[in-house]
């Protein structure tokens, strides 16, 4: 008998969206899982089991194999830099990572450019041959701007809706954003029938432009 196949699920945002495409896809998960604080939720039925994890840890624990499959997003895969397969573009949770600045930011040399994601914003103004200093927050990235902590951030935008009512415009964009589902390299191997299985059921659910 093949073993269960652990997943690493994000809590928040994703996390509805994951569970209601791996329902259509023939695999029930409750979709209010999260509303309770059970972190680790068996389905035997479907041979899985379901962790319950920050977003940011989802690629740690598929590295470290404590999770076979995980659903992370491209953002939080790209800052991480583990060592996993991605194997699906899930198209859910899509959004973009910019440059965002102030309507009259001038360029100032070492400017200061806030964000939670450190390695991609390093990256991205080493290709553009800027040198900037980094500054990393953890959420309300928005703010650095408006309050004189930086010159730019790096951060995402879906509606713009937070850039609007902070008087902030989206200058460059870096990347694309949506949730992909990712591999631990070992269970690949060992677990690929399951894996395969998974792929597949969640492939016919994707949108076609997806598939
Ligand atoms: N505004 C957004 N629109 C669409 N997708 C988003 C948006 N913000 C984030 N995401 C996607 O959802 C993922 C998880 O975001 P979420 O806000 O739930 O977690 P988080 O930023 O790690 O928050 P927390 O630190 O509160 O746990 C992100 O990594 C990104 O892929
Ligand atoms: O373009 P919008 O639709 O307004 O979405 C973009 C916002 O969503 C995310 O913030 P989140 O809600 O995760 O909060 P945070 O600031 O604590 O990261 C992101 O960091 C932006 O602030």
């Amino acid at each position: 008998m093949e073993d269960i196949l652990k997943v690493a699920m994000p809590k928040g945002r994703i996390y509805k969206q994951a569970a209601k495409m791996f329902t259509q896809a023939g695999l029930p998960i409750p979709e209010d899982l999260e509303e309770g604080r059970r972190l680790i939720i068996p389905v035997p039925g479907a041979k899985m089991e379901f962790i319950l994890a920050k977003p940011v840890d989802v690629p740690t624990y598929v590295e470290y194999g404590v999770a076979d499959i995980g659903v992370v997003g491209k953002d939080v895969l790209m800052e991480e830099n583990r060592n996993v397969y991605e194997l699906l573009d899930l198209g859910i949770a899509r959004c973009r990572m910019s440059v965002i600045g102030l309507p009259d930011w001038k360029q100032v040399i070492n400017p200061r450019v806030a964000t939670k994601y450190p390695n991609v914003a390093s990256q991205y103004f080493r290709e553009q041959g800027q040198q900037v200093e980094v500054i990393k927050l953890n959420g309300s990235i928005e703010l650095a701007p408006l309050i004189g902590l930086a010159d730019r951030i790096v951060d995402m935008v879906e509606t713009g809706q937070t850039l609007k009512e902070n008087g902030l415009v989206e200058q460059e964009e870096i990347f694309q954003i949506t949730s992909r589902l990712i591999a631990n390299r070992v269970s690949y191997r060992m677990k690929n029938d399951s894996i395969q299985r998974l792929c597949d059921m969640l492939q016919a659910v994707l949108p076609t432009a997806q598939r």
